[in-house]
């Protein structure tokens, strides 16, 4: 049955699916990775489709902006709709001289600022939401079957994409490689209910050297990202 924010039956959506920030991102990768994508929501424009990947049954859903949003998908998505293997497909900002505009990341672990992880917790511990090792590993050496290049490492998940406040100096001493606002809780739900969560990055800006791609290219031009993602996802 359809849920409130995913206009599809039970049995349309895949156990593996790549997860965009974006929907147009969602609706590109679809439309030019995926073999007979048929679309399967439009629930508030934010936009799923079901296709295949050498033959493997994959879909592509949009999850919006923040914490709060990307959780109310991937909530729905492991619940109500059984995924699995949950991949997001995301931009970020580079904050540390070793990664480059347009370099794909590959996040170990997601730090965070955010009050809905703290709150899972309370008291004085800090949970480390940490990539599932399995589908990290398989993504690195699909990384370098495919002859493509990933840093692999530690990245911040912030509730706030513009913030004058965040220490961006100690975050970088400390080794965070990029800025982004929804892994954390992508690896923390999936922790949750014992399913696979990977993040991967296309640096779309950077913020020690003020370089940016354009809106047209964070929502078509992270190939490399999307095949490292697709490769890993069909892998059983
Ligand atoms: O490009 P997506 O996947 O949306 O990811 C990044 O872009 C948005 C901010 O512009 C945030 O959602 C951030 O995490
Ligand atoms: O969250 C994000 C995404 C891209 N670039 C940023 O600076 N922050």
């Amino acid at each position: 049955m359809a849920t409130p924010h995913i206009g599809a039956e039970k049995g349309d959506i895949a156990e593996r699916i790549l997860l965009p920030g974006d929907p147009l991102r969602a609706k590109f990768i679809a439309e030019h990775f995926l073999d007979n994508p048929k679309q399967y929501t439009s629930v508030r424009n934010i936009l799923g489709y079901t296709g295949t990947y050498k033959g493997v049954p994959v879909s592509v859903q949009g999850t919006g902006m923040g914490i709060p949003s990307i959780s109310i998908y991937v909530h729905e998505l492991i619940h109500e709709f059984g995924c699995k293997k949950l991949f997001r497909v995301g931009t970020c900002g580079g904050m540390h001289p070793d990664v480059k505009l347009r370099d794909v990341l590959i996040a170990q672990g997601a730090s965070t600022d955010s009050s809905i992880i703290k709150n899972i917790f309370g008291g004085s511990i800090n949970y480390a939401p940490l990539a599932d090792f399995d589908l990290l590993s398989k993504a690195v050496t699909n990384t370098k079957k495919l002859n493509l290049r990933a840093t692999v490492g530690n990245i911040i998940s912030v509730d706030r994409f513009y913030d004058d406040e965040i220490d961006s100096d100690k975050l970088r001493k400390y080794g965070v490689l990029a800025v982004e606002m929804e892994a954390a809780a992508l690896y923390t739900l999936a922790a949750e209910a014992h399913v696979q969560a990977l993040a991967l990055f296309t640096v779309s800006d950077h913020l020690l050297t003020g370089e940016a791609c354009t809106a047209e290219e964070r929502q078509t031009s992270f190939n490399d990202m999307i095949r490292i993602a697709l490769e890993t996802a069909i892998e059983d």
